[in-house]
């Protein structure tokens, strides 16, 4: 190309490679989405211009009408988009379109599978962006120049996709970016007007800038010298939001969260609220229907698009949700905020406070609404996110009840893995006399469903909420009640069962810890170094002895995380519960004690660690005493 000059070559890194590689790979049967990219990116563009010009409007240049054109060239076989945004600098361009600098795109890539329909949909919480161009497209050149700075200042990018871009200078006297996409052969159905044309009213109808083609030519007169066609606007171009949700489809609410989240797939469901009176302002509010790939790492973009009385402020401003909310994406658009507003202002700033008690409603309404209506989708929404919005009431705890509506558990009534019981589920199918909601928290769902803590409960047929997240204690340790009914941990404390045990079985019990008294003396003294205490229990029917928690002590697997993560834990032991009517335990009552009644103690503590998902202190110990017994009962 004339306009360029002195070109150099330089390797892409190598996330860009994988994912250039994989994406032309995974994505041919949904190609089409590259156009909507490209015209994000464009749009953008020009949101990001008319933001920095409220400042300097010596930026536009003479030409503050912001556009976006198309142009397919048969004869060239190549695509054209161009669009008067904020062009991009030397720099910009080798770390915007050489790079991914989103932290854990390392990570992410090597889970794929090379399975296509997989890949594709993981490459969709991705956001490919412009890279999407080498789907269609076997070489991508790209002119570019930032505004305000001279024509000479020009940037020329091309590629192949293949590992490589060549960088160069270009004189331009035009400040944006032009693409020109060289479509592969079988993508010439991309040079079409029509389809062009369609395709851009299906996706970018609510960009707000316009989006400018040819008008169809007349049909050929003879001789070759007919002037091009004039541009016509093909899109809306009103910001979706600002329009009346009345005269919205659902496939315009998706394709514009698409347009903000850079999302493949649809979204959930959507809130669009405008709001007049002390706030001034609109939102339009989006659940996803995938979670990104980096939901949990700390860095992550996250936060609603920022606009002022209509002009785009910031992306991913984070201060209008909390972070138990931030997987909601989609718009903000204040009245009130000035147009000066900056990252700083935001932290600190009354409207905003007020804006994000808003949102945070919104948000929460948004999902109750979704529970109520639509429970399958809830479903979704939950296994993608519900891990997430248990850090709710821990972070927000004026909305903690809202948010304790929200949540799902395992549950002994199922049976299976599933979250998908309510708090209000389970309120519904509370026993007469049952005063608590009972759950138990263990490391993974086959730990909570075996814990030995469970048995009363089976046998008096009470449900219990079966916890194995990693966040779940500390969840729980938050919300103490639901609907007026404490949340009781199974494992923690003294049982009371209180009207659901009858007075005759009490009695009973009182009368069997009377009969166990020297037994359980004598096990506290051989565990001295390991238990608080030793008393019998009626918890359990099946197991000899399960391990319990004091009230105020720090539960098991709180404690396990954080000495995981290398925390010093406040120094507490459990307590030991034995079973009175378990034969094992029986046995040692009536037994004198010597060293096998030593090595029984031990086995039964050992047994009730391994039943709670704890290790053994010393394993090969435990296995010598096993053994010991094992010989003794054969011989
Ligand atoms: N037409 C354009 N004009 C100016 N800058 C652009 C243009 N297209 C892309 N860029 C720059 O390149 C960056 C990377 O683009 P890409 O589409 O790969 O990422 P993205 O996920 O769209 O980024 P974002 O989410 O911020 O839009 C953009 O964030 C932008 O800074």
């Amino acid at each position: 190309m004339a306009e360029t000059a002195r070109t150099e070559k330089r390797e892409f890194q190598t996330e860009v490679k994988q994912l250039l590689h994989l994406m032309v790979h995974s994505l041919y049967s949904n190609k089409e989405i590259f156009l909507r990219e490209l015209i994000s990116n464009a749009s953008d563009a020009g949101d990001k211009l008319s933001f920095l010009a409220l400042q300097d409007d010596s930026l536009f240049e003479g030409d503050g009408d912001l556009r976006i054109w198309i142009e397919p060239d048969k004869e060239a076989g190549t695509l054209t988009l161009r669009d008067n945004g904020i062009g991009m600098t030397r720099d910009e361009v080798v770390a915007n379109l050489g790079t991914i600098a989103r932290s854990g795109t390392a990570e992410f890539l090597r889970q794929l599978s090379g399975d296509q329909k997989k890949d594709s949909r993981l490459i969709g919480q991705f956001g490919v962006g412009f890279y999407s161009a080498f789907i269609v497209a076997s070489r991508v050149e790209v002119f570019t120049r930032k505004a305000g700075a001279p024509a000479s200042e020009g940037v020329y990018w091309s590629s192949e996709g293949d590992g490589q871009f060549e960088l160069g200078e270009a004189e331009l006297a035009e400040r944006g970016t032009r693409l020109v996409l060289h479509l592969r052969d079988d993508e010439k159905e991309f040079l079409d007007s029509w389809r062009l044309k369609s395709l851009v009213r299906k996706y970018s109808d609510h960009v707000a800038v316009p989006v400018m083609m040819r008008e169809e030519p007349a049909p050929a007169e003879d001789g070759d010298d007919t002037p091009a066609p004039a541009w016509e606007q093909v899109n809306a171009a009103t910001a979706l939001w600002t329009r009346g949700k009345s005269e919205i489809s659902d496939e315009e609410y998706q394709d514009f969260y698409k347009h903000v989240s850079h999302d493949y797939s649809d979204a959930l469901t959507w809130s669009h609220n405008r709001v007049e009176g002390k706030l001034d302002y609109t939102s339009l509010l989006y659940v996803p229907g995938k979670a990104p790939f980096d939901l949990w790492q700390r860095e992550a973009p996250r936060g609603l698009k920022l606009y002022v009385q209509r002009v785009f402020i910031m992306d991913d401003a984070e201060q209008f949700l909390p972070l138990y909310l931030r997987f909601i994406k989609g718009v903000i658009d204040s009245n009130d905020l000035s147009l000066n507003v900056s990252r700083e202002i935001l932290q600190n700033d009354r409207t905003v406070a007020a804006l994000k008690a808003a949102m945070t409603k919104r948000a929460l309404g948004m999902l109750e609404k979704l529970a109520d209506n639509d429970a399958e989708k809830y479903q979704q929404f939950w296994d993608e996110f519900g891990a997430v919005l248990k850090e709710g009431p821990a972070e927000d705890y004026a909305n903690r009840e809202a948010v304790a509506k929200l949540l799902r558990f395992a549950s002994t009534q199922t049976g299976d893995a599933a979250q998908n019981v309510s708090l209000a589920d389970y309120v519904g199918r509370m026993k007469e006399g049952q005063k608590a909601i009972y759950y138990v928290v263990a490391d993974g769902h086959r730990n909570a469903v075996g814990s030995p803590h469970l048995e009363v409960f089976r046998k008096k047929g009470i449900e219990v909420l079966l916890l194995s997240d990693r966040i779940d204690e500390w969840l729980m340790s938050h919300l103490n009640e639901f609907d007026g009914k404490p949340l009781q941990d199974v494992a923690r404390g003294a049982l009371d069962l209180g009207e659901l045990e009858d007075e005759a079985e009490k009695k009973a019990h009182e009368e069997t810890d009377k009969q166990f008294a020297s037994l359980t003396a004598e096990i506290a003294k051989i565990l001295e170094a390991d238990v608080d205490s030793v008393r019998t229990t009626h918890r359990l029917t099946d197991s000899p002895a399960c391990l319990v928690v004091a009230e105020h002590d720090m539960g098991a697997q709180m404690r396990r995380i954080l000495e995981a993560a290398g925390q010093k834990v406040p120094d507490a032991k459990p307590i030991l519960e034995i079973n009175p009517e378990h034969p094992l335990v029986q046995r040692l009552n009536q037994e004198g004690s010597d060293e096998r009644t030593r090595d029984l103690v031990m086995v039964i503590y050992e047994q009730a660690r391994l039943a709670g998902g704890d290790n053994l202190k010393d394993a090969a110990a435990y296995v010598q005493r096993i053994n010991k017994l094992l010989l003794e009962l054969s011989s």
